[in-house]
């Protein structure tokens, strides 16, 4: 995926201005910046949430029109800066609707229950089941959302977006609220994703430095809005703007 020149007004206030960028395929793509920089705001142009005043998203060459209800049909799926599981549903269930982009019977064998659509919720489930043992809260397979420690409801929204087989991950401050054993667990499995999934290219919204630094390939970083810098974190370390845009210019 590329950006071409992405910009984002919402009244008088530039949240993206003139963002060019290109998400290379099967890496880990970290984009930093401080609060309001307009990070989320990418996302939510991403995802089609959020309509860019101008620019465009494109693909291989073709224009990408991203629309909310057809993500993971394309291949896109995305975490939330809290949990945000539905609340009604038990833990499983939750990673099974990340599936239903998956589902093989149709709308009417669904309706009427028939054996091709319950053989189906089964595949599912099993599918579900192995997400969540391979992300290690299998235990919590029946429990709702409310009655999870934190740690492990994040866990579970990962197992729901990874449910879709996405080829484009985007995760939003995935290590907020969780300890440092919890951020230690995650860095690992972050940087595993795109041998996991062959070619899975993962977007990384992340305040937590340590982690950015270790799990990401390329890091991008936005100030008020502006594309400052990209580069290897090696590089984003060093770069003298990218302390002013952290630390002020004095610093
Ligand atoms: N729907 C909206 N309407 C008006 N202003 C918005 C809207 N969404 C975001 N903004 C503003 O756009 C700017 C960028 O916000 P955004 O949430 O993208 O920043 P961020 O880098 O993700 O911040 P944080 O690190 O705090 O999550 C902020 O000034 C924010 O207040």
């Amino acid at each position: 995926m590329e950006l071409h020149g992405i910009g984002v007004r919402f009244g008088g206030l530039v949240a993206l201005d003139d963002v060019s960028l290109d998400v290379p395929i099967g890496k880990v793509l970290g984009i930093i910046g401080p609060n309001g920089a307009g990070k989320t705001t990418l996302f939510n142009v991403i995802c089609g949430l959020v309509q860019p005043t101008s620019g465009r998203l494109t693909h291989d060459g073709r224009v990408l029109r991203p629309q909310p209800h057809s993500l993971t049909r394309h291949g896109i799926s995305r975490t939330l800066q809290g949990v945000g599981l539905f609340k009604g549903l038990t833990v499983v269930e939750n990673v099974m609707a990340g599936a239903t982009c998956q589902a093989r019977p149709g709308f009417f064998s669904a309706l009427f229950a028939l054996p091709a659509s319950e053989r189906d919720e089964g595949r599912l489930n099993g599918l579900a089941l192995d997400l969540l043992d391979e992300l290690g809260v299998g235990d919590y397979a029946n429990a709702y959302p409310h009655t999870l420690p934190y740690a492990v409801g994040k866990r579970v929204a990962l197992a729901r977006a990874l449910a879709a087989q996405p080829r484009l991950l985007l995760l939003d401050e995935p290590a907020g609220g969780l300890g440092e054993e919890d951020i230690g667990e995650l860095a690992a499995l972050i940087a595993g994703l795109p041998k996991r999934q062959e070619g899975c290219t993962v977007l990384l919204v992340e305040h937590h430095m340590d982690l950015v630094m270790r799990v990401c390939d390329r890091v991008a970083v936005l100030d008020f809005g502006r594309l400052i810098a990209t580069g290897t974190p090696a590089q984003i370390r060093e770069n003298p703007a990218v302390a002013d845009a952290y630390l002020g210019a004095a610093a």
